[in-house]
């Protein structure tokens, strides 16, 4: 059940640790049976980056996906804390559209939604220009490296300047250069953006260097097992990765992995 609570009277649509979205008591099992997620509370808060990390099977893309509206929970109950935002999904793979320009992929969404050609043009421009690709806009995405893809994919979901970003694995099939650097755009761009970001990887190290809090999930039934705040400004740079802070959060998160997964081996 999906429903929007009122916003408090003192509330305000833009105050950075409010409550954007609560997960509550979300379970998901599959026609054939799966348990997906089990009883799953999760909030997500205005202005943070929130990683999902845990074994594989554990319900961190059917999370997200029910954050997006593309699965509805079996029961529990998704709460919207005002009015449902727009959100930008950005998958593992680009999912370009082959015969297509760079340009028009990323035109795609604003045409959905009837935003007129000046209009969209100026967006277009500046969501390539965000991703370091404006000097592409002609290119096709069989002429692309697998990192400017997922630029690609990127700027098509902030086209919209949704103020919530849900990523699943974006950077998993990139090479680590690759990865690094795009870790560090996500970072400028969430920040330059104001957007709060939802990111699932199975990486502990990309989850510390980007989140401000990391939830550990379990499989089996599918479920939050450990939550682990990252006590460092949202502003990282490489330097990040070599700070006590950095390390000792990995090292938390993880343990609280191994202990996630353990668990598992023993039901
Ligand atoms: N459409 C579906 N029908 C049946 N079972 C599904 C479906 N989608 C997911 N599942 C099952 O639900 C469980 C959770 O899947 P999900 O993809 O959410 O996990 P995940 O943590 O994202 O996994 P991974 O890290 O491998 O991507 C898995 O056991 C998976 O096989």
């Amino acid at each position: 059940m999906t429903t929007v609570l009122e916003r408090s009277p003192t509330g305000d649509a833009s105050d950075v640790g409010r409550r954007l979205v609560s997960l509550r008591s979300v379970s998901k099992t599959f026609p054939n049976g799966t348990v997906a997620l089990s009883r799953l509370d999760l909030d997500v808060r205005a202005g943070e980056f929130l990683s999902l990390i845990g074994p594989s099977g554990c319900g961190k893309s059917t999370a997200l996906r029910m954050l997006a509206g593309l699965t509805e929970p079996s029961s529990g109950e998704i709460a919207w804390h005002g009015t449902r935002p727009e959100i930008g999904f950005v998958f593992q793979e680009p999912t370009l559209m082959p015969w297509a320009s760079v340009f028009n992929n990323v035109w795609l969404p604003l045409r959905l939604r009837g935003v007129g050609k000046v209009e969209a043009r100026t967006r277009i421009d500046e969501a390539l220009a965000m991703v370091g690709l404006s000097a592409f806009a002609k290119s096709y995405p069989r002429e692309l490296s697998g990192g400017m893809k997922m630029r690609v994919s990127i700027a098509r979901a902030l086209v919209l300047r949704p103020p919530l970003l849900l990523m699943d694995e974006p950077f998993a099939a990139l090479d680590e250069i690759t990865r690094f650097k795009l870790n560090n755009d996500l970072i400028r761009l969430a920040a330059e953006l104001g957007t709060t970001v939802v990111f699932v990887t199975h990486s502990v190290y990309e989850s510390v260097y980007l989140s401000t809090r990391i939830v550990v999930m379990a499989a089996r039934p599918g479920r939050a097992v450990a939550e682990i705040g990252v006590d460092a400004p949202l502003e990282r740079t490489e330097d990040f990765r070599s700070t006590p802070v950095y390390t000792e959060t990995c090292r938390r998160a993880s343990r609280a992995l191994h202990e996630a997964m353990t668990d598992e081996d023993q039901l």
